[in-house]
């Protein structure tokens, strides 16, 4: 659903309390603009000599009575109207979240991540702020306006009401001119400080360098040109600041000026009351707040429809791999693997990555795969779950094309280690039972134990509920490899992939991981992808891949009985040297 009809749904949802809240705040500005009228009316009274001391204290009274039901129905408006704008900015942030999840891994390579949080947070809180902030000042600020010159022209004066706004509402027109270029302003000083940020982090990091090569200077020289650039920057803002700051008081001061010299004029020959001339010059300080308001609230809308324009654009973005218009009706896999790929292109290559892939792996069975890098294997395993979309017919699982099975069955069945073993910044009990929210503690140490792990988490200080990542503990790259290896150890599914994830194990543990792979094997379908091919050489069926083709195929002992690359390789990485990289 785009953002303009959640939206329109939105506020259908919510409009009787929307509305509501819009009214208790003009309740509360229909209360304020007694103030004046109050004050003008005790004026006039105080230099009849109509007042007791009696009346004065009612009038006190009667003043502290409006400021409070002034500040309750306001504040009331404001938290509502508020709540109102937080809720719908939770909402889009949901959908734009739930959105992106459906996205495929190609969308997020070619997008810039960076891009994408600026539109999560600063679009959506553009959105929140006209929503929220933007409604509850126009409402305000309109009806301020409307009233204090209803008051003004019924209770005053009507040519003194028209004769001393004109200056005022000059602000408004001012604000929408001057608001977008002061924020460009404020952007272009903001990018010039983090360019310099960048630029520091740059020559710290590398000061080694800069001082083995002698290039103080040069450094020096490049961090001057950024600093002049943001004194230049800084001095644009501050002259559109202060001819900012400077015009309200300027206009305000045209206006009391007037309303001094024409509401004097008109008190001295008699044409209004003192009372009236007070309340009026009160009426006129309540007005300028609005018309400033109005300004900005047109500016905030006209960004907000910006932000939601870029908003639907994301939301727009279609998932480019999906379920099959009529997906075939499989809830289980048992994990036969069958691949006939005659060639497999990415969208934005010019020549194919994997080409005449053939193999077939039985439930059960294991399937190493090795090759230099680059050579495509992480491509192939990819096409599995369908991370990138294989052409159709040309993976098999239990016999059906994997386009046409139903997307969650197909990567349900699939446990997949990444070559980085990515790890959430949460608990590691709670990173190895990610996905399976009812594993149980005896499952999770099992799993745990399996992939070599547990004797490092029981010396963390808090064990499995040790948190990892900023806020935790700092994990080696092989425990890192070894907790992500429990998580798919512990998902009890047919197919499990792992690419390349012992590289950061040592022999011994690799060994181990392997036995403990072993006992699970009749369960499952393994695929092992590996530059050491001590992991690989137990699989049942080992393919070496050569720039994206099979170059050799068949158990260990038949490609060292080939003779060819891989039993070069083994031969080399037996006498502790590695090739493949
Ligand atoms: N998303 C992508 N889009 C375009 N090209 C890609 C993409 N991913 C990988 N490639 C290219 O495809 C080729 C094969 O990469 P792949 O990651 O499959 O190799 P690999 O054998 O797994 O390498 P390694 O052993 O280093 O992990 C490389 O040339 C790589 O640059």
């Amino acid at each position: 659903m785009n953002p303009r009809t959640l939206l329109k749904q939105f506020l259908r949802d919510y409009k009787w309390a929307y509305g509501f809240s819009i009214l208790t705040i003009i309740a509360s500005e229909f209360i304020n603009v007694q103030f004046p009228h109050i004050l003008g009316k005790f004026t006039d009274a105080l230099q009849a000599h109509r007042l007791t001391f009696h009346d004065v204290v009612v009038y006190a009274l009667l003043l502290f009575v409006v400021g409070v039901v002034y500040v309750l129905l306001y504040g009331i408006g404001q938290y509502r109207n508020g709540k109102f704008g937080r809720d719908f900015e939770y909402l889009l942030r949901r959908r734009l979240f739930e959105h992106w999840e459906l996205l495929s891994t190609e969308y997020f390579r070619l997008k810039s991540i960076g891009d994408l949080l600026n539109h999560a947070m600063n679009d959506v809180q553009q959105v929140r702020e006209a929503l929220a902030g933007g409604v509850n000042i126009l409402t305000n600020a309109i009806f301020l306006l409307v009233a204090t010159l209803v008051m003004t022209f019924t209770t005053v004066s009507a040519k003194l009401t028209v004769v001393s706004i004109i200056p005022l509402l000059f602000i408004p027109f001012f604000i929408i001119w001057l608001g977008p270029r002061i924020r460009f302003a404020s952007r272009r000083v903001q990018e010039g400080l983090s360019d310099m940020s960048e630029l520091t982090e740059e020559s710290f990091s590398s000061i080694r360098l800069i001082k083995a090569t002698a290039n103080e200077p040069v450094e020096t020289a490049r961090f001057q040109e950024r600093v002049d650039e943001i004194v230049k920057r800084q001095l644009t803002l501050f002259r559109r600041s202060a001819l900012f700051q400077s015009f309200i008081p300027t206009m305000s001061s045209i206006s009391f000026a007037i309303a001094l010299l024409y509401g004097g004029y008109l008190a001295l020959s008699g044409q209004i009351r003192l009372g009236s001339f007070v309340a009026f010059t009160l009426y006129l300080g309540l007005l300028v707040q609005p018309l400033q308001q109005i300004g900005f609230v047109i500016n905030n809308f006209q960004r907000a429809s910006a932000s939601l324009a870029r908003l639907q654009i994301l939301l727009d973005e279609k998932p480019s791999i999906t379920d099959a218009p009529n997906p075939l009706d499989v809830q289980t896999l048992v994990g036969d693997i069958r691949v006939d790929l005659s060639s497999f292109q990415y969208r934005d290559a010019t020549e194919p990555v994997l080409r005449d892939i053939e193999f077939h792996i039985k439930p059960g069975q294991t399937l190493g795969i090795v090759g230099r890098t680059g050579s495509g294997k992480t491509t192939l395993v990819n096409l599995l779950p369908r991370i990138f979309d294989p052409p159709a017919n040309s993976i098999f699982i239990d016999g059906h094309d994997i386009r046409e099975l139903p997307l969650a069955t197909l990567r349900q069945s699939i446990a997949y280690v990444p070559q980085d073993g990515f790890l959430f910044s949460t608990s590691i009990g709670v990173n190895i039972s990610f996905g399976d929210a009812d594993a149980t503690m005896e499952q999770i140490e099992r799993a745990a134990k399996a992939a070599c792990v547990y004797d490092d988490i029981m010396a963390f200080p808090d064990g499995f509920d040790t948190v990892i990542g900023e806020r935790g503990v700092t994990l080696s790259g092989g425990q890192r490899q070894r907790t992500a290896i429990a998580r798919a150890f512990l998902k009890q599914v047919p197919i499990l992939i792992m690419d390349d994830s012992l590289s950061a194990v040592d022999m011994k543990t690799e060994k181990r991981i392997i036995e403990a792979l072993e006992k699970v094997r009749q369960t499952r379908t393994t695929i092992i992808i590996a530059h050491r091919l001590s992991a690989v050489r137990h699989a049942d069926q080992i393919l070496v891949i050569e720039d994206g083709q099979i170059a050799e195929q068949g158990t260990h002992d038949e490609l060292i009985a080939l003779d060819g690359l891989y039993a070069k390789t083994y031969h080399m990485q037996q006498e502790g040297e590695v090739l493949v990289q």
